[in-house]
């Protein structure tokens, strides 16, 4: 089985201070694009994992403790797959490599839904077709744990409704419960509690990938550094964001785009400053940096002049690749074969 879920930008991303958890509070509304990862989960004849014959890897990171109940090993391609993998280890952590043990966030939302269904005995190998850049700003572990959600639910028939796999999504991440629904959502608390907003229109966005990731904590860590000494209420209201999705107009949008974590992202990488200008230079009508970054995000007037943006900052060489996409995309869901590539459902 198949589940196809999608990368998100924050359209409006107000931080509120430091909460006594370690969270910060937001305001924020949250645009499903068409870049996605696909998350193929086989179940497995429990011989499969039988130690004599099981590849020595399959069970990286799984402890030992673990192996007689669920276990799920995992294959990574695209966006992420660790050239070095079967090598040897290395010392310095790179953020943007996806991890293949139990600390991939597939293999704990697998972990959750078992608990939930009262499974304790399965074999699943999971293939992760990663088109959503790593550790970028753009939810893709997120998306993975979503897809991961909806396809071990319906492998394990474990019944879990709306409400309950979004209960399970909050546990393993703020940005986790939006790819489950996808669309566009206003998100608060911690930004998991999710409401619909009224948006019209189809949005042209371009996306500026950047070498490396950067940590979601460090670039929340940094925020509080600049916040220090500021007095800050709650997080900002995204009203002209709001207002202009009611619209549909791309320019309007553009202009009310908001994202408080881009000065500590601009700090942690100051290059990104340089994008930013040359996406703005080259027509954009909306330019910032996503989430946590480093990934740039602009916003087109249109189709065709998102084509023609795309080419041309590609062709300036200020980013390791240059992506278009469009949102709303749909949320997490299962691809019904072959035919169903391109995520339409198999309908007319
Ligand atoms: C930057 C965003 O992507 C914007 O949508 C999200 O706020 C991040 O969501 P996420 O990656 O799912 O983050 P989580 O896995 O929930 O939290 C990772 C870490 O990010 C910081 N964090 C996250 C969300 C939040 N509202 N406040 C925070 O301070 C905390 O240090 C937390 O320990
Ligand atoms: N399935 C996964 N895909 C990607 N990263 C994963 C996965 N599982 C665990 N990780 C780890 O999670 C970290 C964050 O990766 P992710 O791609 O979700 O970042 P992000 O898009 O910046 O997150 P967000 O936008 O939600 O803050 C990475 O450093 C990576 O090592």
């Amino acid at each position: 089985m198949t589940v196809r879920a999608p990368a998100k930008v924050n359209l409006h991303l107000g931080v509120g201070p430091l909460r006594p958890d370690g969270y910060h509070d937001v305001i924020t509304v949250l645009q499903a694009v068409s870049l996605f990862d696909d998350l193929t989960a086989t179940a497995l004849d429990p011989t499969e994992l039988d130690p004599t014959t099981l590849d020595p890897t399959a069970l990286d990171g799984v402890p030992p403790g673990d192996q007689d109940g669920v276990v799920v090993t995992v294959e990574v391609s695209g966006e992420g797959a660790d050239p070095t993998a079967r090598g040897p280890a290395t010392t310095t952590p790179d953020v943007s490599i996806v991890p293949t043990g139990r600390d991939n966030i597939a293999v704990r939302a697998a972990h959750l839904v078992a608990e939930a269904a009262g499974i304790t005995s399965e074999r699943v190998h999971l293939t992760l077709a990663k088109g959503i850049p790593v550790a970028a700003g753009m939810a893709g572990g997120s998306a993975d744990a979503a897809a991961a959600l909806v396809a071990f639910d319906a492998l394990w028939q474990a019944g879990l409704d709306r409400v309950a796999l979004a209960g399970l999504a909050a546990r393993l991440g703020s940005d986790v419960p939006f790819p489950l629904t996808g669309g566009t959502a206003l998100g608060t608390g911690r930004g998991e509690q999710l409401t619909d907003v009224l948006a019209t229109g189809e949005y042209h966005w371009v996306f500026a990938l950047a070498d490396g990731g950067l940590s979601t904590p460090a670039v929340y860590a940094e925020f509080d550094k600049l916040s220090e000494g500021r007095l800050r209420t709650g997080p900002t209201p995204a009203d002209d964001v709001l207002a202009a999705l009611r619209t549909g107009d791309p320019a309007q949008l553009g202009a009310a785009l908001v994202n408080d974590l881009q000065p500590a992202a601009l700090r942690l990488r100051p290059a990104l400053r340089r994008v930013l200008e040359t996406g703005r230079e080259l027509g954009a009508v909306g330019a910032i940096v996503s989430g946590s970054g480093p990934t740039c995000a602009f916003l087109a007037a249109g189709a065709t002049e998102s084509v023609e943006l795309a080419a041309s900052l590609a062709g300036m060489g200020v980013a390791r690749a240059v992506r278009r996409a469009s949102g709303p995309a749909a949320g997490a869901r299962v691809l019904e074969g072959p035919d169903d590539a391109d995520g339409s459902g198999g309908g007319p």
